[in-house]
């Protein structure tokens, strides 16, 4: 069983990430990061690399992937949050993303969602 972070780990590590431009999820013990590559190509170096590692560890990510994006969730299931495997899997797709640029604001207002859309943008 992989232990969850105690708050010392967490004091210690998750700074450092939170700099980098990861993020908590919403009501889940979890770290969520959007990288924008500049093209689906590069995005698909950066999942292959990731995926090796991940493989690795035996640590996967919840990930999605639209094009040129990838929005990378990561918590531990065995113990129902963070543990030292995320901060080494973040640590790594970090490097492995390089200078690609990073979206921080994750939520739009629902207010946005008060319209039927008809497909186009
Ligand atoms: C049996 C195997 O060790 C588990 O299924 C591994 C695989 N990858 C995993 N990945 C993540 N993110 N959390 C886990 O608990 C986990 N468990």
């Amino acid at each position: 069983m992989t232990p969850l972070l105690t708050d010392d780990e967490r004091q210690s590590a998750l700074p450092a990430l939170g700099d980098t431009g990861w993020r908590g999820e919403e009501g889940r013990d979890a770290l969520r990061k959007i990288w924008k590559f500049r093209s689906f190509s590069e995005a698909w170096a950066f999942m292959s690399r990731a995926a090796l590692m991940a493989e690795k560890l035996n640590h996967h990510p919840e990930w999605r992937n639209v094009y040129n994006v990838v929005d990378v969730t990561l918590t531990t299931h065995d113990c129902h949050g963070l543990s030292a495997l995320d901060v080494k899997l973040a640590q790594a797709m970090d490097r492995f993303a390089g200078s690609a640029t990073v979206e921080t604001d994750h939520s739009a207002p629902v207010a946005c969602l008060c319209q039927v859309r008809h497909g186009k943008g």
